[in-house]
Formats: structure tokens, sequence, C-alpha cells
């Protein structure tokens, strides 16, 4: 029998701090003595991530909603079916612990963003539960955070930086489009109560909490979810 282990999801906009949190995270259990290891997506170092690349570039359009969300998610998909083949099935079957920094929250929360129909985008959402969790199988995730950044203030953190798989300054078809973040944002905020992710509150009085203070709440959450299912 295989013994399941734990996929935790770290989510949020454009540069919210995902990467942040996940690492300190992954480095805290790892020293505590869990079994545990960090993922992250898109995988840009890997063959399985040229569509996702092409997308983002804008070769297949200057703007988000040039490919439909469908098309879209598959290319991101396809990137994670690989990456948990190659990656991390074995040691997430035999009970590791693995942080995922974006997953198919992602496409949950970009993709479906591009529908302004709620109908449409309930369908959307059934369609690429399916499509991610039944048809290529990937891992439920237990515990999915979204860490909650207004698009304007991750904006500041983003400054200066540059694209992560091209080196260069310009940036890719989601970060360059402030609205379509913004909506991005506004959809994952409706997603947080649908699928019970936790939200992680990172600004307080109109000022940034630090990254410690919300690694210790991403932390305790953690270990509630664990004593739970102990
Ligand atoms: N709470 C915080 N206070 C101050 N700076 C922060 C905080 N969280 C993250 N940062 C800084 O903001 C920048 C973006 O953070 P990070 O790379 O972790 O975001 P990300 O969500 O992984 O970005 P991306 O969406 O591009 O993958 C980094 O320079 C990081 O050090
Ligand atoms: C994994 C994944 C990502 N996206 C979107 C989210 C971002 O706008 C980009 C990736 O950018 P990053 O700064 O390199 O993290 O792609 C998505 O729409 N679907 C996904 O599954």
């Amino acid at each position: 029998m295989t013994q399941k282990g734990k996929l935790i999801v770290i989510e949020g906009v454009d540069g919210s701090g995902k990467e942040t949190q996940s690492k300190k995270l992954y480095q805290r259990l790892k020293k505590e003595g869990f079994s545990v290891m960090q993922i992250s997506y898109p995988r840009y170092d890997k063959a399985s991530s040229e569509m996702v690349k092409a997308y983002l570039r804008g070769d297949f359009g200057d703007k988000p909603q040039d490919v439909s969300p469908y098309i879209a998610s598959t290319f991101y998909a396809m990137d994670r079916y690989a990456s948990y083949k190659e990656d991390y099935e074995q040691f997430y079957k035999a009970g590791g612990i693995v942080i995922a920094d974006r997953y198919t929250t992602s496409n949950m929360v970009h993709q479906a963003g591009k529908i302004q129909d709620v109908k449409q985008r309930k369908k959307f959402l059934d369609w690429l539960w399916d499509y991610e969790f039944h048809l290529y199988g990937l891992p439920i995730p237990d515990l999915v955070y979204f860490l909650d950044i207004p698009v304007t203030m991750n904006q500041k953190l983003m400054k200066g930086r540059r694209n992560k798989f091209s080196g260069k300054k310009k940036k890719d078809i989601h970060e360059r489009d402030l609205r379509y973040l913004q909506r991005s944002y506004k959809t994952a905020l409706s997603l947080v109560d649908q699928y019970h992710w936790k939200r992680i509150p990172c600004m307080r009085a109109e000022k940034l909490r630090s990254i410690e203070e919300i690694h210790e709440e991403i932390y305790e959450i953690f270990i509630n979810l664990l004593r739970k299912s102990d």
C-alpha cells in the first residue's frame, strides 16, 4: 500500500513572496527533521516548459487574453506532469512533504481570471480539476496558502526585477498587463473561500508585514494540519 505524503502549495499573484516563504518553510521543516522537498513552477530550465515560455514571451499573442485559458492551462499542466514523474512522485508516495511554489492553483488564479462570466468560469474550473487531478493524476494539495498582497504593492517589490527565463528587462505578457494582474488577484480572493485556501494577509495598517512574521503564521498553520491528521 502506498503511504501518501503531503502536498503544501504557496500561491499568490506575481511577486507576492511565494519563493521567499516556500524556502523559509522548507528550511525550517528540514532543520526540524521532516522529510521534505521543494518544487517550483514553471520549471523554466526544463524542456517541458517550452510552450509556457513561448506563451509568456508573447509568441502566440501579446496579451494574455490572446490565448484561451483552456489552451494556456495545458502548457503549464504538461510541465507539472513531467515534474511529478521526474522530481517527486516516489518521494511523495513514500510519505514525504512536498512544498510547491505555485501549482494547479496558479492556473485557477491566472487562467480562470480571463473568464468573467460566472457560469463559464465555474465550467473552466471544473474542467481544470478533472484535467490535472484525474486525467494527469497529479496529487491534490492538502493545504494551499494564498499570500494576499495588493497588486500595487507587489509591483513595488518586483521593480527592476528581470524576466525569469530570458534574464532581460522586458517583462512577460502577464507581468506587463496590470489590469490582467488585478483581475487575477480578484479571482484569487474569490477562490480562497470556494476551495478552503488559507489566506495570509501580507499587509497590516497599509504596511508590509515582515518576512519572519508571515513565515511564523504559515508554519503554525502547517503544524496544526499535521496535528489534525495524526
Ligand atoms: N514580507 C516581505 N517584506 C519585504 N520584502 C519582501 C517580503 N516578501 C517578499 N519580499 C521581497 O519581494 C521580492 C519578491 O519576492 P519573491 O521572489 O519571494 O516573490 P514570488 O511571489 O516568488 O515572485 P514571482 O511571482 O516572480 O515568482 C523579493 O525581493 C523578496 O525578497
Ligand atoms: C505555474 C503557473 C503559472 N501561471 C502564470 C503565473 C505567472 O504570471 C506566470 C509564471 O510566472 P513566474 O513569475 O515565473 O512565477 O505564469 C499560470 O497561469 N498557470 C500556472 O500553472
